[in-house]
C-alpha cells in the first residue's frame, strides 16, 4: 500500500517516518486543496524537481553567510539562469507558475524581478491604456525592461495626499515635468528602485495650470537601455541594509526638472488632453489599484510564509526530544508537550485559514478587475475596506506565529541555520508595507462606522452582506457547540464592538469635539472592531472552504483543524465575549480546545508536510525533509566563512597583542 504521506523516504530520521506513518490523508490530496487543484499541485512539484536538475540554480552558499554584495550579486546570477531556462521550467504565460519558480530558486530575500512582477506589470495591465499596454506591457513580460514601482516617499508613505513629488503638465511642449522639490520628496523605499530596475511606475502629484489633481501613476524610464546608467535629472541609488530583503535593493529615486511626453501619464482611466485639459477617472480612488492588488494576494502570500516557518518548527519538534513525560528510559519528542501544540497548532490552522481566504480575495480583486474595465466600480470601496483590514491582521498574526514557531525551536531556532529570522523579517515587513496596519485598520473603521450609520437611519437592507450582521440582534448560544456556533459568537464581540467604537466616536463628536479630534479619540477602539471584523471574515470564509472539500480524508483533518481554530480564537477574545458566555461556557471551549490539540497531534507532520515546501525553497537545517537535523547542523557551522581558518587575522592583530600585554 502507498503511504498517504508522500514525503515518506528510505534514509529519513526515524522519528519523522513515525510520525508520517501516522498521518490519516493523503498528502497529495490536501496539497490539491491548498494549491486550488490537483493540476497546479502537481505543477509545482514538477517545476521543484525540473529545478533540481540545474545546479545552476542551487544556492552558491547558504544565504545566511552572504553579505548584502553577495545577496544582491546571487539574485541576479539565478535570475540570468532562470530566464535561459524558463521553458524547460515553467509555462511562462502562468503569473502563478512564475511564483514558485522565484520563490524555490530566488528564496525570500527579495531579487530583481520581485516589484517587476508583483506590482510594475499588475499597475501596467490596470491602469495603462490599450496603446500604453502594446508600447511596455509586452517588453516588460518579455522581461527587456525592468520595472519598480515608486510611490512611498522619505517623508510620506501613508498620506498619500501629502506626497511631494509633482508632474506639472506643459501644454506647450505636450511633457510632464517631474520633480522632487525637497529632501523628504526623494522616493524612498521601492523595491528594486536602487541598482535594478531601469523603469518605473511613478506616483506623482499631478498639476495643470497650478491646480493639484492628485497622486497619478505615470510611467518613467529611469536609465539608459544601454549603460544602464541613471538619466539626466535622475538621482537613485539604495537605501542600504535592512530588517530583511537584503538580496532586493529597495531604492530612493528623485527628479531634477525630468521631462517625459503626455503620453507616459497611464491614462486607461484619468487623462490630460493636449491642450491640458483633464478627463476625470470614473472612481477617484482608481490609481490605487496596484495597492489593492497587492493586498488581495496577501492573505495567501503572509499563509505561505507561516507554513515556511510551521513546516521547520513542527518537523523539528518531531525530532527534538527533550525531558520526559511518562516513559522515563526515553526522552520524548518535544511535539508532545501541551503547550508545543498550543503554540504551533493554532498557527498550522491560521496558515491554512489565510490561505483559503486569499482564495476568496483574488477571486473578488480578479473580478472587480473587469468590473473596473467594464467601467463598473461600484465594488472598490467593499474590497479596499476587506483587503485593508486583512492585510493588517494576517500581517501581525503571522508576526506572531512566526515568532513563536522560532521560540519552539529553543536555541537552535535563533540560529540562521533555522532560517526563521529571515522568514520573520519579511513577513513582519508587510506589517508596514501596503499601508501601515494601523492605518489600514482605521479605513476599514471607516467603513464599519458608515455601516452603523446606514442602520441607524433605517438603511439596514442596503448592507453588503459582509456587514449584515451588525444590524442583528444577538441570540441566545447553545453550547453543543459546532464551528457556526463559534462564527455567531465571533459576531456577537464584533458586532458589540464596531456599536460600541462607533457610539464612542458618535458622542465625542456630538459634545462639539471636531470630527477628526473625535475620530483620533475613538480610533483605538476603532481598530479593534477592525480586527474582530476581520477575525470574524477569515473564520467565516475557513467554515465555508472546508465546507466545499470533497475528499473526505482530507475534510475530516480539516475540520479537526477548524475545531483548533475556533476554539483557540475564541478564546482568544475572551473579554470581548464576557456578555454573552458565562466562565463555565468559557471552560467548555477552553476544554474542547485541548481535545482538538490532541486530536490533531497525530497529523501534525503530515499538515505541514502537504504545503510541500521543498528543501531548497526552506532553506533550513531544523525543516528539512527527512529530519537529520543534527548531522547538518554541524556540517552548516563548518561551512562558516569564518571557520574558513583556525586563526583569524582579527585575532592575530587585536586579540593576541592584547592577551600578550596583559601578561607582561
Ligand atoms: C515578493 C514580495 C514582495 C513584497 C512587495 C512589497 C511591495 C510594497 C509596495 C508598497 O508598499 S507600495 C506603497 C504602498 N503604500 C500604501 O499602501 C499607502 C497607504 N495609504 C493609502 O493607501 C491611502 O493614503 C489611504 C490610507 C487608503 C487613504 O487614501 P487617500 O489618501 O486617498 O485618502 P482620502 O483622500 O482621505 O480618501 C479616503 C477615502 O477614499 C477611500 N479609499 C481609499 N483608498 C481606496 C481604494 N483603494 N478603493 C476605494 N476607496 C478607497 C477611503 O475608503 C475613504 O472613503 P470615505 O470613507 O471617505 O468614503
Ligand atoms: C519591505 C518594504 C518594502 C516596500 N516597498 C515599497 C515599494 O515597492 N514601493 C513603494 O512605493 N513603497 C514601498 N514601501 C514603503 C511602504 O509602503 C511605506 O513604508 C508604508 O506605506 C508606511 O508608510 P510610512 O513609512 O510613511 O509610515 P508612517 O505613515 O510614517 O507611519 C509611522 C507611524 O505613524 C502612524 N500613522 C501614520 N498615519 C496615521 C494615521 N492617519 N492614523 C494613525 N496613525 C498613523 C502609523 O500607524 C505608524 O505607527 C516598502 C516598505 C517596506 C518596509
Amino acid at each position: 500500500m502507498t503511504a498517504l504521506n508522500k514525503s515518506i523516504e528510505p534514509g529519513d530520521s526515524p522519528d519523522l517516518t513515525e510520525e508520517r506513518a501516522s498521518g490519516t490523508f493523503d498528502t497529495n490530496a490536501m496539497a490539491a486543496v491548498i494549491y486550488g487543484s490537483d493540476k497546479f499541485a502537481q505543477r509545482r512539484r514538477e517545476i521543484s524537481e525540473a529545478i533540481s536538475k540545474i545546479p545552476e540554480l542551487a544556492d552558491s552558499a547558504p544565504l545566511p553567510f552572504l553579505d548584502r554584495f553577495g545577496k544582491v550579486t546571487e539574485g541576479s546570477r539565478k535570475l540570468s539562469v532562470i530566464l535561459e531556462n524558463i521553458d524547460k521550467l515553467i509555462d511562462p504565460s502562468s503569473y502563478e507558475e512564475g511564483l514558485h519558480l522565484y520563490t524555490e530558486v530566488m528564496g525570500m530575500e527579495g531579487h530583481p524581478l520581485a516589484l517587476h512582477e508583483v506590482m510594475f506589470i499588475p499597475a501596467l495591465i490596470a491602469q495603462a491604456s490599450d496603446e500604453q499596454q502594446v508600447k511596455w506591457l509586452g517588453r516588460a513580460r518579455r522581461r527587456e525592461i525592468i520595472g519598480c514601482y515608486a510611490q512611498t516617499e522619505m517623508g510620506h508613505g501613508s498620506n498619500l495626499r501629502a506626497l511631494e513629488t509633482t508632474a506639472t503638465y506643459s501644454p506647450e511642449t505636450q511633457e510632464f515635468i517631474l520633480h522632487s522639490p525637497t529632501i523628504t520628496s526623494l522616493k524612498w523605499w521601492p523595491g528594486a528602485l536602487g541598482k535594478s530596475a531601469n523603469w518605473a511606475v511613478v506616483v506623482a502629484n499631478l498639476i495643470i495650470r497650478d491646480k493639484n489633481y492628485g497622486p497619478h501613476p505615470f510611467m518613467v524610464q529611469l536609465r539608459d537601455e544601454d549603460s544602464h546608467e541613471p538619466l539626466p535629472g535622475i538621482t537613485v541609488g539604495d537605501i542600504g541594509p535592512k530588517m530583511a530583503f537584503n538580496g532586493g535593493d529597495n531604492g530612493f529615486l528623485g527628479f531634477r526638472n525630468y521631462r517625459i511626453p503626455r503620453e507616459y501619464l497611464l491614462n486607461r482611466h484619468a487623462k490630460v488632453e493636449a491642450d491640458g485639459r483633464y478627463v476625470k477617472p470614473p472612481h477617484a480612488k482608481i490609481n490605487h489599484s496596484a495597492m489593492i492588488r497587492v493586498r488581495s494576494h496577501m492573505a495567501t502570500g503572509q499563509g505561505a510564509l507561516l507554513a515556511h516557518a510551521l513546516v521547520i518548527a513542527v518537523r523539528y519538534s518531531a525530532v527534538r526530544r527533550q525531558g520526559y513525560l511518562e516513559d522515563k528510559s526515553r526522552e520524548v519528542k518535544v511535539l508532545d508537550y501541551q503547550t508545543q501544540q498550543h503554540r504551533l497548532f493554532p498557527s498550522i490552522a491560521r496558515a491554512y485559514a489565510f490561505i483559503f481566504c486569499g482564495f476568496e480575495t483574488i477571486r473578488l480583486y480578479d473580478q472587480l478587475l473587469i468590473d473596473v474595465q467594464n467601467g463598473n466600480t461600484s465594488g472598490m470601496a467593499d474590497l479596499h475596506a476587506l483587503t485593508s483590514g486583512l492585510k493588517s491582521v494576517v500581517t501581525y498574526q503571522t508576526g506572531e506565529g512566526i515568532e513563536q514557531a522560532r521560540m519552539a525551536c529553543g536555541g537552535h531556532g535563533y540560529s540562521m541555520a533555522s532560517y526563521i529570522s529571515e522568514i520573520y523579517g519579511v513577513a513582519i515587513g508587510g506589517c508596514t508595507y501596503e499601508g501601515e496596519n494601523m492605518v489600514m485598520l482605521l479605513q476599514l473603521g471607516r467603513y464599519l462606522v458608515k455601516s452603523i450609520e446606514m442602520i441607524q437611519n433605517g438603511k439596514s437592507r442596503e448592507l453588503g452582506p459582509m456587514v449584515a450582521y451588525l444590524a442583528e440582534n444577538e441570540s441566545e448560544i447553545d453550547l453543543n457547540l459546532g464551528p457556526n456556533e463559534y462564527l455567531k459568537v465571533f459576531e456577537y464581540a464584533a458586532r458589540n464592538q464596531t456599536w460600541r467604537a462607533t457610539e464612542k466616536f458618535q458622542k465625542l463628536r456630538n459634545s462639539g469635539m471636531s470630527n477628526e479630534k473625535a475620530w483620533n479619540q475613538a480610533s483605538v477602539e476603532l481598530t479593534r472592531a477592525s480586527r474582530l471584523h476581520t477575525r470574524l471574515y477569515i473564520m467565516s470564509t475557513f467554515i465555508n472552504h472546508v465546507g466545499s472539500i470533497v475528499d473526505q480524508k482530507v475534510k475530516g483533518v480539516l475540520i479537526d483543524l477548524l475545531n483548533v481554530h475556533v476554539t483557540y480564537e475564541v478564546m482568544d477574545i475572551g473579554i470581548y465575549v464576557q456578555g454573552l458566555l458565562s466562565s463555565n461556557q468559557m471552560d467548555l471551549i477552553r476544554n474542547q480546545l485541548y481535545v482538538s490539540l490532541e486530536t490533531i497531534r497525530p497529523n501534525a507532520v503530515s499538515l505541514v508536510d502537504s504545503f510541500q515546501i521543498s528543501d531548497m525553497q526552506l532553506r533550513s537545517v531544523l525543516g528539512r525533509r527527512d529530519g537529520n537535523v543534527y548531522e547538518n547542523l554541524f556540517k552548516w557551522a563548518k561551512s562558516s566563512p569564518l571557520n574558513k581558518t583556525d586563526v583569524l587575522p582579527s585575532v592575530t592583530q587585536y586579540l593576541k597583542p592584547m592577551m600578550e600585554k596583559s601578561k607582561l
